[in-house]
């Protein structure tokens, strides 16, 4: 019998979410990048190689540079880092982007997000050669995906799907619901879902009566960068809910999206931040290095 003092909240299910423990499954993929890459080495090819490019010094991006350095070692890709001061000029990324798209020994090109202020970032992405585009936000690229013949997949997105088919739930028919409408989050999420086909719908900041179309939802992804913005008791008993918000506290904690003590008593499974989406995305541009190596050099 329960001790006074021990029931469980109120609207709890009584149940646990299971953890979609997105560093493990992370470790795993880029372990299998890795045998990929040994394969292709063993067979004469070179190995594939990455090119970051950071301009100016948003201390998120550092951390995000840091973290694919350390899986491009672990996959056995070749990793060229290429940073400047905010004071960049646009006319010199742009040229260094077509001197990449130029280089045989470059696979994969990665312009780092944000960029300053006095760039226009549509311009940058558009001049990167599609079939080098690792984060797929080429326009090539996301029409590609939203005309169900996807080439190189906006990772976070696809990392997002991959963890979704862990929990072995058939996403057929579903209800999504996708909260945030960016270029590299929820548009492209939203995309995936529907490929996958679920019913998908997009909330973003004008949506009227967010509570309830969450409250509907089988599958919740978020994506709004607002720490709690989805209060836990909107999640349905069962639902999967996938937190990409990474928000940085004033304790310096990370944080979701997600008000996570209370929705992962009624979720079925849900992502823990850190450790859940972020993960998955640096997995899934190794993937997409891989396979662009493998497209450019068949
Ligand atoms: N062109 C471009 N492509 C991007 O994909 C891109 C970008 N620009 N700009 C910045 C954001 C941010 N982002 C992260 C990816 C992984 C983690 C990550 O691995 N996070 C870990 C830990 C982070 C920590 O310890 O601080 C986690 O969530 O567990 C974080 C942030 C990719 N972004």
């Amino acid at each position: 019998m329960r001790e006074s003092g021990s029931f469980a909240p109120i609207g709890s299910t009584g149940m646990s979410a299971q953890l979609l423990d997105g560093k493990q499954i992370s470790t795993e993929i880029i372990g299998e990048v890795r045998s990929k890459v040994d394969f292709r080495v063993a067979n004469a090819f070179r190995a594939p190689a990455l090119a970051v490019v950071l301009v100016g010094d948003d201390p998120a991006s550092a951390v995000y540079v840091r973290n694919k350095k350390k899986a491009c070692e672990s996959a056995g890709i070749r990793s060229l880092s290429y940073e400047f001061p905010a004071s960049l000029s646009e006319d010199a990324l742009l040229d260094l982007v077509r001197s990449l798209n130029e280089d045989p020994a470059v696979d994969g090109i990665l312009v780092q997000l944000p960029l300053p202020s006095h760039m226009n970032a549509e311009r940058v992405i558009e001049t990167i050669n599609p079939l080098k585009d690792v984060d797929g936000f080429h326009p090539y690229n996301f029409g590609r995906l939203a005309l169900k013949m996807p080439l190189l997949r906006p990772c976070t997105p696809h990392g997002v799907m991959v963890m979704l088919e862990k929990t072995g739930v058939d996403l057929v028919g579903k209800d999504a619901v996708v909260i945030g409408a960016s270029n590299i989050v929820g548009r492209p999420a939203a995309l995936e879902l529907l490929l996958a086909r679920a019913t998908v719908t997009i909330c973003h900041s004008r949506t009227r009566d967010l509570a309830d179309k969450v409250r509907a939802a089988d599958v919740v992804v978020a994506g709004v960068g607002i720490p709690n913005f989805v209060q836990g008791d909107w999640i349905k008993p069962g639902a999967i809910v996938i937190d990409v918000g990474i928000n940085r506290q004033a304790d310096g904690k990370l944080c979701g999206d997600v008000q996570f003590d209370i929705a992962r008593t009624r979720a079925s499974w849900i992502t823990p931040v850190p450790g859940g989406v972020g993960p998955m995305t640096i997995a899934m541009l190794m993937r997409n290095t891989f396979d662009a190596s493998v497209n450019l050099n068949p």
